[in-house]
């Protein structure tokens, strides 16, 4: 890459609900000069056409002369161990190979590409499809400055970044904000099937549910106050959040089940680097 962190070429594998929400922010942002894509389905057809965007077959397929300055691993787990061999013609100190994969290792990719690879192993989330992503990054030894500065572009170009040096963090990571979503996705259903249980319709429970949760989601990004003040603001002495709240937070409450399912998905995201 030349010229700072603009202009990059990128080759993306995997081009799913992760890569595609990744790549339209690329292409949004600026960031990258030219991105290559290997996507089993083939290209996504809003992508057919765009002038920056290129299908490949396989890494045996990229336009001539096109050396990556990263290489973005968009495929599940499960798919790494029989895609990522064919990359390591690709390896070299000038191409960063950046994994948005759960569970899998900085050392599965060293070994796997051969120990010259440069690896960032980072976790982002789907809010990443409407810029609003998180990220966390971790970089191994080989990572130069210019090239974490590209990655944090990359990843900063669909939300925020946070990088740390303590890989097994990227674990608790994937079962919190990477799967954390997915948590909020299922409380919305279950405020409205609890709605509809206290005796509203279905639909009007639904959009309550929606518009209650999105809301709030935003009133804490646009908020500087912590969460627990936001909480304590809507809880009157003695009124109605109260007498939920005392359900909820409760020893039995919503905290040791979060608890638990985090853990859980702790314990599956070590599990898929086995
Ligand atoms: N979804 C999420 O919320 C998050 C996912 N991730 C990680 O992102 C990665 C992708 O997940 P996600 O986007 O949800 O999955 P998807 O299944 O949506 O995307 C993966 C894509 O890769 C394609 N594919 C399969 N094999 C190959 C191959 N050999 N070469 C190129 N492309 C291939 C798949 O095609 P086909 O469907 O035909 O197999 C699919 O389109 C995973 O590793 C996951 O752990 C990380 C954070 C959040
Ligand atoms: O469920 C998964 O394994 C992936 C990783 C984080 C979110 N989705």
């Amino acid at each position: 890459m030349s010229g700072g962190t603009s202009g990059a070429k990128l080759l993306l594998v995997g081009c799913g609900k992760m890569g595609g929400a990744m790549l339209d922010g690329w292409l949004a942002s600026g960031v990258a000069s030219h991105v290559a894509v290997i996507e089993r389905a083939g290209l996504p057809d809003a992508l057919v056409g765009n002038p920056k965007v290129s299908a490949a077959t396989g890494p045996g397929d990229l336009p001539a002369g096109f050396v990556p300055d990263v290489v973005v691993l968009a495929v599940k787990p499960q798919v790494m161990d029989s895609a990522l061999p064919d990359y390591r013609p690709l390896v070299g100190p000038g191409t960063v190979f950046l994994s948005i994969a759960a569970g899998k290792t900085i050392a599965y990719f060293e070994q796997t590409l051969g120990e010259g690879a440069v690896v960032v192993r980072s976790m982002p989330n789907t809010p990443a499809a409407i810029g609003r992503g998180m990220t966390v990054a971790v970089p191994n030894a080989r990572v130069t400055a210019d090239q974490t500065a590209l990655c944090d572009a990359l990843l900063r170009a669909v939300g925020d970044v946070a990088w740390i040096d303590d890989e097994a963090l990227l674990d608790p990571v994937t079962a919190l904000s990477g799967s954390g979503p997915a948590y909020v996705f299922l409380l919305v259903e279950a405020m409205a099937k609890a709605g509809e249980a206290s005796g509203l319709p279905a639909d009007l429970a639904m959009r309550l549910a929606r518009a209650t949760v999105s809301g709030a989601g935003e009133l804490l990004n646009q908020s500087p106050q912590p969460a627990a003040d936001l909480r304590k603001a809507v809880t009157s002495p003695n009124g109605t959040t109260q007498a939920a709240l005392d359900v909820l937070m409760a020893e039995d409450g919503l905290q040791p089940v979060l608890t638990a399912a985090i853990a859980a998905a702790t314990r599956r995201s070590r599990e898929l680097a086995q």
